[in-house]
């Protein structure tokens, strides 16, 4: 017989500085779900999976709280190395431990790599690093000698993240660029891949149906296809090809219908823009009724947002999420929206209870 709520030890939930309020969102939504209440048992990966674990949930009882704490002192020393303290840190002993991280840019990467590695030495009985964004994820191959792939160079990193009462532990991301990089982590640890995806079919049930009925998606490169096409089955698809050629991106139709479609472009990232821009300016060209477009990982460097909001293209809604930190700023501005990832990840945080 499970106890009551009242006498289990919560899981300590940590986070960077960057990741507040996602981490409070999290914590939050962790909590609501903590008496009896209904969740999917699967994480839905298509329209119609998710309707089919929606059909399937069942009632089931929850015994995990998550309790965010803010005791860890995130300050530098005169010559910039970060100085860092946990408080109370011997609370991490025997409980499962999670820390929210964001790696948005290399300069905080550090000051993370040192608690992570730390806190399951405090004895801590399991420990889940959260990474929504690996940000080295397009840096995965070689296509010329002497090229450094610096994603397999993150991955060896993380990889040293030692080991807790309970096992290897698990690193949580969102839409990696491409799964093989799930090979370049060693057995030390478990990298656990997840989808913001989800939450867009969800945005789409809520479509009108005559909108649902002409909806179409894009991908803009074959990779994008390799990556979210399965995810999509049931919609028509618009294939689209993608040559670089230095700082331009051509992008032509190779396959799909676009006349009179509401079409969402789909991809794991943008960085310049140009990938989505000249995918979206093809579909209008070849007269889609609408351009909406949906991305995980809103890097935007230099303020490239802002193609899409003065007028280098005009999208009906970008969908974006915040594993990247600034892009609740960039959100508070049409055509974007933001789809928070604080629900896919408290869901994957209490379906992992369940299965431990
Ligand atoms: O906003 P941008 O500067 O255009 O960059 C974003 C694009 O870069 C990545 O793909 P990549 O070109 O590496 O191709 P791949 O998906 O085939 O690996 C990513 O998947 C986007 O499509």
């Amino acid at each position: 017989m499970a106890s009551s709520s009242s006498n289990v030890r919560s899981a300590l939930l940590f986070c960077h500085p960057s990741m507040e309020g996602l981490a409070e969102h999290i914590a939050k939504k962790c909590c609501a779900a903590n008496s009896e209440t209904f969740i999917p048992l699967v994480t839905p990966v298509s329209p119609f999976s998710f309707a089919e674990s929606a059909a399937e949930q069942r009632r089931v009882k929850k015994f995990q709280q998550v309790q965010f704490v803010k005791t860890i002192q995130w300050d530098k020393f005169k010559d910039g190395w970060p100085n860092l303290f946990i408080d109370k840190v011997r609370e991490c002993a025997g409980r499962d431990v999670i820390f929210l991280g964001s790696f948005h840019s290399p300069e905080v990467v550090f000051e993370q790599l040192s608690i992570i590695y730390h806190m399951p030495r405090y004895l801590a009985r399991s420990f889940k690093f959260i990474l929504p964004y690996f940000p080295t994820g397009t840096m995965e191959r070689i296509d010329t000698e002497g090229q450094v792939a610096t994603a397999k160079v993150l991955a060896m990193l993380l990889s040293a993240i030692p080991s807790t009462a309970r096992g290897p532990a698990q690193i949580v991301m969102f839409d990696i660029h491409a799964l093989p990089e799930r090979f370049y982590f060693s057995d030390q640890v478990i990298p656990r891949l997840e989808s913001a995806i989800p939450l867009l079919v969800k945005e789409i049930f809520n479509m009108p149906d005559d909108v649902q009925a002409n909806l179409s998606v894009a991908y803009p490169d074959e990779g994008a296809f390799k990556r979210f096409n399965h995810m999509f089955e049931g919609f028509p698809s618009i294939l689209c090809t993608k040559i670089r050629d230095g700082d331009q991106r051509i992008v032509s139709i190779k396959e799909g219908e676009t006349f009179g479609r509401h079409v969402i472009i789909i991809d794991d990232l943008i960085q310049t823009g140009g990938t989505l821009i000249n995918c979206a300016k093809v579909l209008q060209k070849h007269r889609a009724l609408s351009v909406n477009a949906f991305v995980t990982h809103a890097v935007f460097p230099e303020h490239s947002w802002k193609r899409f909001t003065e007028g280098d293209v005009k999208l009906d809604t970008f969908w974006i999420t915040d594993s990247i930190p600034h892009a609740k700023h960039i959100a508070q501005h049409p055509p974007f929206k933001l789809l928070s990832l604080g629900d896919a990840i408290s869901e994957t945080l209490l379906s992992y209870d369940l299965k431990e």
